[in-house]
């Protein structure tokens, strides 16, 4: 298969190695960075020593930059490696190819400070409905650290399209003895499970940083859960999605993983470190900062209580301090547990 990937940060081009390793060179993948000179290095060096340092391409990935025009044509497969903020300008840009268009980016859609009253931002297929609605895609997701990936080392994913089609085409593409992948029809589900830990993770770091304990992370964990999943099922996912590897699974590896940027962002916080330092120190995106608000908007839209992802927007737009941020959590009325939703 022909696979171009465009984005080449940590997971673009963990992704890519994955692929271009697969089933000894089935697959013929091209890897878009859109900086020149840092494309050039990576195919001369045989690594991303900027994002993923200490792990080598396998001998047929190819690295290149510039015009996509004659790459997205011979594409069976494309796949987009960015974050979630240049989602929509490469979604319009695409919006006329005939292969499948599939993204990686974990998030909702930021909201800009000076958009109109009422602005909503989107999951990455309500952009893609909106921008290009005859294109065929999916989302691949699931707890998967890019530096692990591109080790080979063990792990499990979720290909989620409306498009049965394209997710059996990423299960093709990236299926393999170290890297499962598992089809899912549930994409809304599958994409609030991917953006919401990120901002559970924000949580579990902050409580972690505060030294405030194992059982306080336990406890921030299951009651993420709990309002990841009462989000969803008011936005129209399956329950059970949530309890799969892109809801529970993913939850667990961001929430309690070292390598996690958006973990490290609430750990940051802990220690005293201004938003804007925290962001500035990670050099990788972490989507969960630029999310949080509009996951909340939504769930407001919808009558959903996120008491956790509340505490987290009030204290990423400075309105409490990091020690008072659990505090305000634990000192909410007592109230019944409900299962998974409650
Ligand atoms: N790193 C990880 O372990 C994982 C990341 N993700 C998600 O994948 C997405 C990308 O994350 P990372 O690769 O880790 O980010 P990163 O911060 O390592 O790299 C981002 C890359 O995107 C490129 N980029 C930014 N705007 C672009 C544009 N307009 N056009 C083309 N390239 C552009 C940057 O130059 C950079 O190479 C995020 O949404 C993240 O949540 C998902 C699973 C695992
Ligand atoms: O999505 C991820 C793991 O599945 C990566 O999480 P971070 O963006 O917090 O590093």
């Amino acid at each position: 298969m022909k696979i171009f990937v465009i984005g080449a940060g940590a997971w673009g081009t963990a992704i890519a190695m994955s692929a271009a390793g697969n089933r000894a060179g089935a697959h013929s993948v091209t890897l878009w960075a859109r900086d020149a000179a840092q494309a050039q290095h990576m195919q001369q060096a045989r690594a991303n020593a900027r994002y993923l340092r200490g792990a080598v391409f396998p001998d047929s990935l190819e690295v290149v930059s510039g015009h996509i025009a004659q790459h997205v044509a011979d594409a069976e497969l494309i796949v987009l490696g960015t974050p979630m903020a240049a989602l929509r300008e490469w979604l319009v840009q695409l919006a006329d190819v005939q292969a499948p268009v599939v993204w990686l980016c974990k998030g909702f859609e930021a909201v800009p400070a000076n958009a109109p009253a009422g602005a909503v931002g989107l999951m990455a297929h309500e952009v893609c409905r909106q921008v290009a609605p005859q294109l065929r895609n999916g989302v691949l997701s699931g707890p998967s650290f890019a530096d692990e990936v591109a080790r080979q080392q063990p792990t499990a994913l979720v290909a989620a399209s409306a498009h049965a089609e394209v997710a059996e085409l990423l299960v093709a593409a990236f299926h393999s003895d170290t890297l499962r992948v598992y089809a899912n029809s549930d994409i809304v589900g599958v994409e609030v499970g991917g953006a919401v830990k990120n901002v559970l993770a924000i949580a579990t770091g902050l409580c972690d940083g505060l030294q405030l304990g194992l059982n306080a992370r336990a406890a921030l964990i299951t009651r993420g859960l709990a309002e990841m999943t009462r989000l969803g099922m008011a936005l129209g996912a399956k329950p059970q999605t949530f309890m799969g590897l892109s809801g529970l699974g993913d939850l667990v590896l961001t929430a309690t993983g070292d390598l996690s940027r958006n973990r490290k962002v609430g750990l940051l916080l802990a220690k005293g470190m201004t938003l804007e330092q925290a962001v500035q120190s990670l050099g990788h995106v972490a989507e969960g900062v630029y999310s949080a608000r509009t996951v909340l908007a939504r769930a407001q839209l919808l009558d959903v209580e996120m008491p956790i992802t509340e505490t987290v927007v009030d204290l990423l737009d400075g309105r409490i301090a990091a020690s008072d941020a659990v505090r305000a959590l634990m000192t909410r009325e007592p109230r019944e547990e409900e299962g998974a939703a409650g």
